[in-house]
Protein backbone atom coordinates (compact mmCIF):
# COMPACT_ATOMS: atom_id res chain seq x y z
CA UNK A 1 0.00 0.00 0.00
CA UNK A 2 2.45 2.65 0.96
CA UNK A 3 6.56 1.72 0.54
CA UNK A 4 9.53 4.27 0.94
CA UNK A 5 12.63 3.56 -0.94
CA UNK A 6 15.64 5.95 -0.26
CA UNK A 7 13.32 9.09 -0.11
CA UNK A 8 15.22 12.21 1.27
CA UNK A 9 13.50 15.41 2.11
CA UNK A 10 15.23 18.74 2.22
CA UNK A 11 13.69 21.91 3.60
CA UNK A 12 16.14 24.31 2.11
CA UNK A 13 19.44 23.47 3.07
CA UNK A 14 18.01 21.69 6.34
CA UNK A 15 18.10 17.52 6.24
CA UNK A 16 14.55 16.54 6.99
CA UNK A 17 14.02 12.82 6.02
CA UNK A 18 17.42 10.94 5.67
CA UNK A 19 17.27 7.70 3.45
CA UNK A 20 13.90 6.53 4.54
CA UNK A 21 13.23 2.85 3.55
CA UNK A 22 9.84 1.56 4.74
CA UNK A 23 6.78 -0.82 3.67
CA UNK A 24 3.30 -1.03 4.94
CA UNK A 25 1.25 -3.65 3.65
CA UNK A 26 -2.50 -2.99 3.54
CA UNK A 27 -4.78 -3.46 6.62
CA UNK A 28 -1.55 -2.80 8.96
CA UNK A 29 -1.77 -0.76 11.36
CA UNK A 30 1.76 1.27 11.61
CA UNK A 31 2.51 3.60 15.04
CA UNK A 32 5.64 6.22 14.04
CA UNK A 33 7.37 7.60 17.40
CA UNK A 34 10.30 9.81 18.32
CA UNK A 35 12.00 13.05 19.85
CA UNK A 36 10.48 16.15 18.56
CA UNK A 37 12.06 17.39 15.61
CA UNK A 38 12.80 13.97 14.46
CA UNK A 39 10.85 14.36 11.52
CA UNK A 40 7.57 11.94 12.11
CA UNK A 41 5.20 14.44 11.29
CA UNK A 42 7.19 15.34 7.63
CA UNK A 43 7.19 11.63 7.32
CA UNK A 44 4.11 11.06 7.26
CA UNK A 45 2.68 13.93 5.63
CA UNK A 46 4.81 13.41 2.19
CA UNK A 47 2.68 10.01 2.51
CA UNK A 48 -0.89 12.54 0.72
CA UNK A 49 1.68 14.55 -0.85
CA UNK A 50 1.02 17.54 1.85
CA UNK A 51 5.55 18.07 1.51
CA UNK A 52 7.14 16.79 -1.71
CA UNK A 53 10.09 14.38 -1.42
CA UNK A 54 13.25 15.08 -3.57
CA UNK A 55 14.79 11.68 -3.83
CA UNK A 56 14.15 8.24 -3.92
CA UNK A 57 10.83 6.80 -4.85
CA UNK A 58 7.11 6.77 -2.39
CA UNK A 59 4.76 4.48 -3.88
CA UNK A 60 1.07 4.87 -2.48
CA UNK A 61 -1.56 2.77 -4.02
CA UNK A 62 0.41 2.06 -6.66
CA UNK A 63 1.44 5.68 -7.88
CA UNK A 64 5.34 7.07 -7.30
CA UNK A 65 4.78 10.55 -5.15
CA UNK A 66 8.60 11.63 -6.28
CA UNK A 67 7.13 11.89 -9.94
CA UNK A 68 5.72 15.27 -10.42
CA UNK A 69 3.32 13.94 -12.62
CA UNK A 70 1.43 11.80 -10.25
CA UNK A 71 -2.09 12.91 -9.98
CA UNK A 72 -2.56 13.87 -6.08
CA UNK A 73 -6.45 13.90 -6.45
CA UNK A 74 -6.33 10.56 -6.68
CA UNK A 75 -3.92 10.43 -3.73
CA UNK A 76 -5.96 12.16 -1.84
CA UNK A 77 -8.88 10.34 -2.42
CA UNK A 78 -8.05 6.93 -1.21
CA UNK A 79 -5.69 8.43 1.89
CA UNK A 80 -7.43 10.55 4.12
CA UNK A 81 -5.70 11.99 6.64
CA UNK A 82 -6.70 13.51 10.45
CA UNK A 83 -4.19 16.06 11.99
CA UNK A 84 -3.78 17.55 15.66
CA UNK A 85 -6.07 20.71 15.28
CA UNK A 86 -9.12 19.05 13.44
CA UNK A 87 -9.34 21.32 10.29
CA UNK A 88 -13.46 21.47 10.25
CA UNK A 89 -14.95 23.98 8.60
CA UNK A 90 -16.26 26.19 11.14
CA UNK A 91 -19.59 27.91 9.15
CA UNK A 92 -20.49 24.03 8.08
CA UNK A 93 -22.66 21.32 10.57
CA UNK A 94 -21.24 18.56 11.27
CA UNK A 95 -23.08 16.44 8.94
CA UNK A 96 -22.25 19.69 6.03
CA UNK A 97 -18.71 18.82 6.64
CA UNK A 98 -19.11 14.94 6.68
CA UNK A 99 -20.85 15.17 3.16
CA UNK A 100 -18.64 17.90 1.81
CA UNK A 101 -15.76 16.53 -0.10
CA UNK A 102 -17.63 13.07 -0.70
CA UNK A 103 -20.49 15.20 -2.99
CA UNK A 104 -17.67 17.40 -4.29
CA UNK A 105 -15.24 14.70 -5.21
CA UNK A 106 -16.93 11.15 -5.49
CA UNK A 107 -20.45 13.07 -7.03
CA UNK A 108 -21.77 10.79 -4.18
CA UNK A 109 -25.78 11.63 -4.52
CA UNK A 110 -27.53 13.42 -1.43
CA UNK A 111 -29.52 10.78 0.33
CA UNK A 112 -26.83 8.40 0.23
CA UNK A 113 -24.50 10.75 1.12
CA UNK A 114 -26.69 11.88 4.54
CA UNK A 115 -27.13 7.63 4.90
CA UNK A 116 -23.48 7.51 5.23
CA UNK A 117 -22.81 10.34 6.97
CA UNK A 118 -25.24 9.69 9.60
CA UNK A 119 -23.46 5.87 9.96
CA UNK A 120 -20.33 7.72 10.48
CA UNK A 121 -21.53 9.48 13.19
CA UNK A 122 -23.19 6.86 14.79
CA UNK A 123 -19.88 5.11 15.08
CA UNK A 124 -17.63 7.88 16.39
CA UNK A 125 -20.78 7.89 19.06
CA UNK A 126 -22.15 11.34 18.12
CA UNK A 127 -25.47 10.05 16.30
CA UNK A 128 -27.57 13.44 18.14
CA UNK A 129 -25.00 16.04 16.60
CA UNK A 130 -25.41 16.37 12.92
CA UNK A 131 -27.16 19.49 13.07
CA UNK A 132 -24.62 21.27 15.67
CA UNK A 133 -22.02 23.37 14.36
CA UNK A 134 -17.98 22.61 15.65
CA UNK A 135 -17.78 25.52 18.06
CA UNK A 136 -20.70 23.93 19.98
CA UNK A 137 -18.48 20.77 20.25
CA UNK A 138 -15.69 19.75 23.06
CA UNK A 139 -12.05 19.19 21.42
CA UNK A 140 -13.00 15.45 21.46
CA UNK A 141 -16.07 15.00 19.76
CA UNK A 142 -14.49 17.48 17.20
CA UNK A 143 -11.68 15.21 16.41
CA UNK A 144 -14.55 12.14 16.43
CA UNK A 145 -16.09 14.34 13.26
CA UNK A 146 -13.07 14.67 11.54
CA UNK A 147 -12.43 10.71 12.16
CA UNK A 148 -15.68 10.47 10.51
CA UNK A 149 -15.39 12.82 7.47
CA UNK A 150 -12.30 11.32 6.63
CA UNK A 151 -13.68 7.96 6.26
CA UNK A 152 -16.81 9.12 4.77
CA UNK A 153 -14.45 8.82 1.40
CA UNK A 154 -14.07 5.29 2.06
CA UNK A 155 -10.44 5.74 2.29
CA UNK A 156 -7.69 3.06 1.83
CA UNK A 157 -5.60 4.47 3.77
CA UNK A 158 -5.96 6.73 6.57
CA UNK A 159 -2.77 8.93 8.60
CA UNK A 160 -3.27 10.01 11.61
CA UNK A 161 -0.87 13.29 12.98
CA UNK A 162 -0.82 13.74 16.86
CA UNK A 163 -4.51 13.18 16.68
CA UNK A 164 -5.08 13.48 20.51
CA UNK A 165 -2.30 16.16 20.92
CA UNK A 166 -4.61 19.31 21.56
CA UNK A 167 -7.47 17.25 23.73
CA UNK A 168 -7.95 17.47 27.65
CA UNK A 169 -6.82 14.13 28.69
CA UNK A 170 -10.25 13.13 29.75
CA UNK A 171 -11.32 13.40 25.96
CA UNK A 172 -8.60 11.32 24.64
CA UNK A 173 -9.73 7.78 25.38
CA UNK A 174 -12.90 8.38 23.46
CA UNK A 175 -10.91 8.92 20.14
CA UNK A 176 -8.19 6.53 20.74
CA UNK A 177 -11.23 3.97 21.03
CA UNK A 178 -12.92 5.28 18.08
CA UNK A 179 -9.43 4.60 16.53
CA UNK A 180 -9.09 0.97 17.75
CA UNK A 181 -12.36 0.28 15.81
CA UNK A 182 -10.58 1.43 12.66
CA UNK A 183 -7.60 -0.47 13.14
CA UNK A 184 -9.99 -3.23 13.58
CA UNK A 185 -10.90 -3.25 10.14
CA UNK A 186 -8.77 -5.81 8.03
CA UNK A 187 -8.98 -3.75 5.30
CA UNK A 188 -7.64 -0.20 6.09
CA UNK A 189 -4.15 0.67 6.56
CA UNK A 190 -3.16 3.20 9.00
CA UNK A 191 -0.25 5.73 9.79
CA UNK A 192 -0.11 7.02 13.38
CA UNK A 193 1.89 9.59 14.89
CA UNK A 194 1.57 9.49 18.25
CA UNK A 195 2.94 9.75 21.99
CA UNK A 196 0.34 7.51 22.82
CA UNK A 197 2.36 4.62 24.22
CA UNK A 198 -0.47 2.72 25.32
CA UNK A 199 -2.43 2.92 21.92
CA UNK A 200 0.66 1.87 20.24
CA UNK A 201 1.08 -1.09 22.38
CA UNK A 202 -2.51 -2.44 22.41
CA UNK A 203 -3.32 -1.58 18.54
CA UNK A 204 -0.07 -1.03 16.69
CA UNK A 205 0.85 -3.86 14.19
CA UNK A 206 4.22 -2.13 13.86
CA UNK A 207 6.24 0.67 15.77
CA UNK A 208 8.49 3.21 13.78
CA UNK A 209 10.93 5.05 15.61
CA UNK A 210 12.57 7.80 14.05
CA UNK A 211 15.39 10.32 15.68
CA UNK A 212 17.01 13.17 13.50
CA UNK A 213 15.32 12.30 10.22
CA UNK A 214 15.87 8.47 9.94
CA UNK A 215 14.42 5.59 10.59
CA UNK A 216 16.27 4.02 13.68
CA UNK A 217 14.05 0.43 14.80
CA UNK A 218 11.25 -0.73 13.09
CA UNK A 219 9.64 -3.92 14.92
CA UNK A 220 6.73 -5.66 15.70
CA UNK A 221 4.68 -3.22 18.43
CA UNK A 222 5.24 -6.36 21.64
CA UNK A 223 9.26 -6.65 20.32
CA UNK A 224 9.44 -3.08 20.55
CA UNK A 225 8.27 -2.60 23.67
CA UNK A 226 9.86 -5.47 25.18
CA UNK A 227 12.80 -4.91 23.93
CA UNK A 228 14.14 -2.04 22.18
CA UNK A 229 17.47 -2.65 20.10
CA UNK A 230 18.51 0.90 19.65
CA UNK A 231 19.93 2.50 22.73
CA UNK A 232 18.13 6.13 21.29
CA UNK A 233 14.93 4.12 21.36
CA UNK A 234 15.55 2.59 24.65
CA UNK A 235 16.12 5.85 26.20
CA UNK A 236 13.45 7.42 24.48
CA UNK A 237 10.58 5.00 25.83
CA UNK A 238 12.33 5.20 29.71
CA UNK A 239 11.55 8.62 29.45
CA UNK A 240 8.23 8.71 28.09
CA UNK A 241 7.16 5.69 30.14
CA UNK A 242 8.64 7.36 33.28
CA UNK A 243 6.63 10.49 32.49
N1 LIG B 1 8.02 23.79 6.69
C1 LIG B 1 9.20 23.62 7.28
N2 LIG B 1 10.27 24.39 6.95
C2 LIG B 1 11.47 24.21 7.53
N3 LIG B 1 11.75 23.28 8.48
C3 LIG B 1 10.73 22.49 8.85
C4 LIG B 1 9.41 22.61 8.28
N4 LIG B 1 8.62 21.68 8.86
C5 LIG B 1 9.39 21.01 9.74
N5 LIG B 1 10.65 21.49 9.74
C6 LIG B 1 11.78 20.99 10.54
O1 LIG B 1 11.94 19.61 10.24
C7 LIG B 1 12.25 18.88 11.43
C8 LIG B 1 11.24 17.77 11.61
O2 LIG B 1 9.98 18.35 11.92
P1 LIG B 1 8.68 17.45 12.14
O3 LIG B 1 7.55 18.37 12.44
O4 LIG B 1 8.55 16.50 11.02
O5 LIG B 1 9.09 16.65 13.46
P2 LIG B 1 8.21 15.80 14.46
O6 LIG B 1 9.02 14.58 14.78
O7 LIG B 1 6.86 15.59 13.90
O8 LIG B 1 8.15 16.73 15.75
P3 LIG B 1 7.00 16.96 16.88
O9 LIG B 1 6.90 15.66 17.64
O10 LIG B 1 7.56 18.07 17.71
O11 LIG B 1 5.75 17.32 16.14
C9 LIG B 1 12.26 19.89 12.57
O12 LIG B 1 13.61 20.26 12.83
C10 LIG B 1 11.48 21.06 12.04
O13 LIG B 1 11.92 22.27 12.59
Amino acid sequence: MIEFKNVEKYYGDFHALTNINLKIESGETVVLIGPSGSGKSTLIRTVNGLETVEGGELIVNDQDLANKKTDMNRIRKNVGMVFQHFNLYENKTVLENIMLAPRLVLKRNKSENEKIAQALLAKVGLADKGNSYPKQLSGGQKQRVAIARSLAMKPKALLFDEPTSALDPEMIGDVLNVMKDIAKDSDMTMLVVTHEMGFAKQVADRVIFMDSGKILEDAPSAQFFDNPKEPRAKQFLSQVLNH
